[in-house]
């Protein structure tokens, strides 16, 4: 297919100003072909940071974007809670999908969405977990993939933001942060997650207040391994990420040396990246590129609605675990294969 790929762009914030650039001028066989916001002004700052509205038409509703001139697929980058309406419509007319991370932030809503694909009969969505296209968990799944270091037994994460947006709730370090290290969980082990208990330490004194945080997530997997995350977002000193898997006979770690190391006047400093926009750049491109690349060649590929559902079922029960201070269960429905519930 030589026609670049038009492609509707929902949410003009942090995350869909970054891909609206994206789109433009690091991947390959796309273009931006409209825009929604229900803040008009911000799609519109968002079209003029590529250059203007040459070609691109900006909408307050979501729908009329899906409905604009060229456009062939879609990227949602609006807030979580808009999610499932965007991608039943984009299901809808038949739209191939990006959709950011949380898929659906409750799980009897993106179980609506992997019901609603089924009936479909084939795969329209990719959901935004982009850690799996980083280069340093790309590594670190072939290795556990390759079997050299045994049974994998723990993996211990971290997850630190410099500080949370205004309208973080304690619940969101759960279903929103730790979001991403469910879904490597999953990916890395190639198992489902079976339980949770979230403990609280006492809040940081630079956490708004109210916030749980930072918390310690520990889900346990259905095939006896362990997994931890400290999720601390409002640290104040830098974007960390990173993980180690401890295995049968050895362990590999990840996330630790990102920026550029600088020694002088007898001392070394290391950059740390203060945001994902940094750390995760190279991860967002290749993941905006195999999709357009994908949906180019007729094609869904990365992870799909069950992951995102899966994700959104560890998170709920993670939720309740934090709440409860209980060891939590989590539930998952039967899956339906595609064609299913034709
Ligand atoms: N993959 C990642 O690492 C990553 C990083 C940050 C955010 N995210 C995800 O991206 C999404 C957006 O986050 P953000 O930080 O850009 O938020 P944001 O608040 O900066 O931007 C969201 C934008 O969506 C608009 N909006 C609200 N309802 C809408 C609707 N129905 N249709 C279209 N637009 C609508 C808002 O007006 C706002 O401009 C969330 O799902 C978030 O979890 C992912
Ligand atoms: O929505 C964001 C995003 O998913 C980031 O990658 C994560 O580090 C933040 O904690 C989260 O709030």
């Amino acid at each position: 297919m030589s026609e670049l790929l038009g492609v509707a762009v929902l949410g003009a914030g942090h995350m869909g100003a970054d891909h609206i650039r994206r789109i433009d001028a690091v991947v390959s066989g796309a273009r931006v072909a409209a825009v929604a916001d229900p803040d008009v002004e911000r799609a519109k700052d968002a079209v003029g940071g590529i250059g203007g509205l040459d070609g691109v038409t900006v909408h307050a509703e979501a729908e009329a974007a899906l409905d604009a001139p060229g456009v062939g697929a879609v990227l949602v980058a609006s807030p979580g809670e808009a999610h499932e309406q965007a991608l039943l419509a984009a299901f809808e007319r038949g739209l191939p999908v990006l959709c950011e991370k949380p898929m659906v932030p409750d799980a009897a809503g993106a179980l609506r969405v992997v019901e609603a694909e089924a009936r479909l009969g084939r795969r329209l969505a990719q959901i935004g977990f982009m850690r799996r296209y980083d280069a340093e968990y790309r590594r670190l799944k072939s290795l556990l993939d390759g079997g050299r270091l045994g049974r994998p037994l723990m993996l211990h994460c971290v997850h630190r933001n410099v500080s949370s947006p205004p309208h973080f709730t304690s619940a969101m370090l759960v279903n929103s942060s730790v979001s991403h290290e469910i879904d490597a969980a999953r990916w890395l082990l190639g198992q489902e997650l079976s339980a949770v208990t979230v403990l609280r330490p006492r809040p940081s004194s630079g956490a708004p207040e109210g916030l749980l945080d930072p918390q310690l997530v520990l889900f346990e997997t259905e095939g006896g391994a362990v997994v931890d995350v400290e999720v601390f977002v409002n640290c104040g000193f830098g974007y960390e990420v990173r993980c180690e898997a401890v295995c049968e006979s050895g362990s590999a770690r990840i996330g630790e040396a990102h920026g550029m190391l600088v020694t002088a006047a007898g001392g070394a400093r290391e950059e740390v990246p203060q945001d994902y926009l940094v750390r995760f750049a190279d991860a967002y491109d290749r993941q905006v590129q195999a999709w357009v690349d994908a949906t180019r060649a007729g094609r869904v590929t990365g992870p799909g609605t069950w992951d995102g559902y899966a994700a959104a079922a560890a998170a709920e029960a993670g939720v309740r675990a934090l709440e409860t201070g209980a060891r939590t269960p989590v539930v998952l429905a039967p899956r339906p294969a595609l064609g299913d519930l034709a």
